[in-house]
């Protein structure tokens, strides 16, 4: 088929408000906009301001009402447990409508902030849809993070309540996780009124008198006493949730969705970006706790009266290289969704595909990936053994959807390795030099988008407009700064090649290496330290650390490193993949002391590298070259 895209790209640019108000007729609304969009509301203006909607409503009651009511909604498949629960449209209404009743009885409301802290397990899904359902604002915290950046959250948005679980289940190991809420909250200033526990059978806990409530007791009592709560119709622009995202220093940033906006992108995007119709089975394989997860397995498949998969497993070891193939063929799935270091660990364990024909993947139709640079060796690898299209694309927390991809639903443009595709309606890109002027296609600078930004996008971070201003709007004036380097090329196409700031990406996962050089300070032994993001062959990138000790510190240098390895693990948590730390006598700086990452960087890549120009004292990188290569690093 040939694509659409160029005509649907020129029509949005031509009128975007049109463009928007025929998207948004594919929502359910209690009462339409005062305008499509408002320049003069919010930082850079808001979108269907006056418009009230819920989200619960669009994602559960309209398909229970419309005849889904008998589709299966939700499918939690894990891999670690080896169990499948399916909930229909008429069972997530039912279980979405007794926590909201929990929830209210414990005085939740309108604008109050709920934080989720859960592993992957059906009942997230039920929290973040219960909080829509009442207005509340929820707060999804990864599970890999730890107790410390727990604590941050809880401070930052200040929640009335939070859901949690007795544990979390990683292959090898089951990961406790109410002594780790609990340390949040002896940790942070603000104190929630109290919390919501699931007992899972494969850890319980300990449950605090008069404080922590029972999940299932709690909701179980409400459906007993048939217990029923509308959804409550909220302003478009009213927040749906809050999600923190790495900052450069080691308070995150609260980047804030809204309600209306975001069920108009996201449901836009099913169909003409992945392809997807309504009553098909989709699988995002990414977790709750990131953005990926809150628009692709819980918002987007639902608004669109979709399928999805909520697994609890891993690409590879629950139990084999071959549990993606046997989730896709067992549930029937037509597109996948997920981050290339996956892909890198089938292949690893399974070069030649081996497992691939084991099953039946005829329904299966488009893989995308995202969350980092996908490789084309791994792109290609994925297309010769699946048979399908590979879709790269490229979007942020911030954004809510992609920004460029190549549009299943449009009809495909002819793939480029490398590229994540070409810009979506709402996103106008450029590419700037460092003095904020456009460059010739072909030419390496800033990846811009030309403000507004579309429906879906963040109107703000949380309780924090200076902020938002000046980490994204004020570098490049009338733009967005994504933060990412890249090029357009003469077909419009976009290649994304790396960060402009500390932000580095781990697994698909993007850390800062800003808020691991905070917990290296705080060891006792330390006097300085720098973190820099090195390649790795599986994880795309991991964390590289070094350290200069104290004068007169004479302890073992290894004892020290583990000691910080663990203060890493501990305040940030595992998802960090902080593994190595190297001592050395003195960091690279300039002669204005700024130190040398960049530099430090290519030597441990083995990437060619020139003396910087303003080096304070040239003989300090032979000393890191020879340090790294005691470690194998740079060899
Ligand atoms: C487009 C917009 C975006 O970019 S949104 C972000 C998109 N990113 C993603 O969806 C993430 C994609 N990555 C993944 O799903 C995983 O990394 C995959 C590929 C499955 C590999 O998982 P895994 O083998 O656990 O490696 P990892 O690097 O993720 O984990 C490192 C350590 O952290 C742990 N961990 C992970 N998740 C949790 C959790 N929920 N609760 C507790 N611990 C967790 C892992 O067990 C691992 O620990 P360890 O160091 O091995 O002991």
């Amino acid at each position: 088929m040939a694509s659409r895209y160029h005509e649907v790209y020129e029509g949005w640019k031509r009128d975007p408000e049109l463009f928007w108000a025929e998207a948004a007729k594919a929502i359910d609304w209690y009462s339409p906009p005062d305008s499509v969009f408002d320049a003069q509301a919010g930082v850079y203006g808001r979108w269907f301001t006056g418009a009230s909607c819920n989200t619960c409503f669009n994602a559960v009651d309209r398909h229970v009402a419309g005849g889904r009511a008998d589709q299966i909604a939700l499918i939690h498949d894990s891999a670690i447990t080896g169990t499948v629960r399916k909930f229909t449209y008429a069972e997530l209404k039912r279980e979405v409508v007794a926590l909201t009743s929990v929830l209210k009885n414990r005085g939740v409301g309108k604008g109050d902030r709920v934080i989720i802290y859960m592993p992957m397990v059906p009942e997230a899904a039920f929290a973040m849809l219960a909080c829509a359902r009442l207005g509340a604002v929820h707060s999804v915290v990864f599970g890999g993070f730890a107790s410390h950046e727990l604590a941050t959250r809880i401070d930052d948005a200040r929640p009335k309540l939070i859901i949690s679980a007795s544990c979390g289940l990683e292959p090898g190991r089951t990961v406790a996780y109410k002594p780790l809420l609990d340390t949040a909250i002896e940790l942070s200033k603000h104190k929630p009124d109290a919390c919501l526990i699931l007992q899972r059978d494969q850890l319980r806990c300990e449950l605090k008198d008069h404080y922590d409530i029972d999940y299932a007791d709690a909701v179980a009592r409400e459906r007993a006493a048939g217990a029923n709560v509308d959804c409550v119709p909220v302003l478009a622009t009213d927040p749906l949730y809050i999600i923190y995202t790495s900052g450069t220093t080691g308070q995150p940033k609260g980047i804030v969705r809204d309600n209306g906006g975001h069920m108009v992108a996201l449901k836009w995007t099913m169909e003409n970006e992945f392809g997807v119709r309504p009553g098909e089975v989709f699988w995002a394989a990414s977790d709750v706790g990131w953005v990926v997860g809150h628009s692709y397995i819980v918002y987007g498949p639902l608004l669109h009266g979709c399928t999805s998969i909520l697994f609890e497993g891993k690409p590879i070891g629950t139990p084999d290289a071959g549990t993606y193939w046997r989730v896709i063929a067992e549930h029937g799935v037509v597109a996948l969704f997920t981050a290339p270091t996956a892909f890198r660990a089938i292949k690893g364990q399974d070069p030649k595909g081996e497992f691939v024909p084991k099953f039946d993947l005829s329904k299966f139709r488009t893989l995308f990936l995202a969350g980092e640079r996908a490789d084309p060796e791994t792109i290609k690898w994925a297309e010769q053994k699946l048979n399908v299209p590979v879709i790269d694309h490229w979007w942020q927390t911030e954004t809510g959807s992609p920004m460029t991809i190549n549009p299943a639903g449009l009809g495909l443009l002819p793939v480029k390795y490398g590229s994540p595709g070409v810009p979506m309606p709402g996103y106008d890109i450029r590419v700037l030099d460092d003095a904020g002027h456009e460059v010739p296609r072909g030419t390496l600078g800033n990846v811009v988008v030309k403000l507004p930004l579309p429906a879906g996008c963040l109107p703000t971070l949380w309780n924090a407009d200076a902020r938002f201003r000046q980490a994204y709007l004020e570098e490049f004036p009338g733009f967005y700064k994504t933060a990412d380097a890249g090029m357009m090329d003469e077909d419009g196409y976009l290649f994304v090649m790396a960060r402009t700031d500390d932000i580095i990406n781990v697994a698909g996962h993007r850390l800062s290496t800003g808020a691991m050089e905070e917990v290296l300070s705080a060891h006792p032994d330390v006097a300085e330290c720098a973190v820099i993001g090195i390649a790795d062959q599986m994880k795309g990138q991991v964390p590289l650390g070094f350290v200069v000790l104290n004068a007169g510190v004479t302890r073992d240098t290894g004892a020290i490193e583990s000691e910080v390895v663990s203060l890493v693990r501990e305040r940030i948590g595992p998802v960090a993949a902080f593994k190595t730390v190297v001592t050395i006598k003195r960091l690279p700086k300039t002669r204005s002391g700024k130190i040398l990452r960049g530099t430090m960087q290519k030597i441990a890549d083995k990437e060619e590298w020139t003396m910087p120009a303003t080096i304070d004292d040239p003989v300090i990188l032979d000393e890191i070259t020879a340090a790294l290569k005691g470690r194998g690093i740079g060899v």
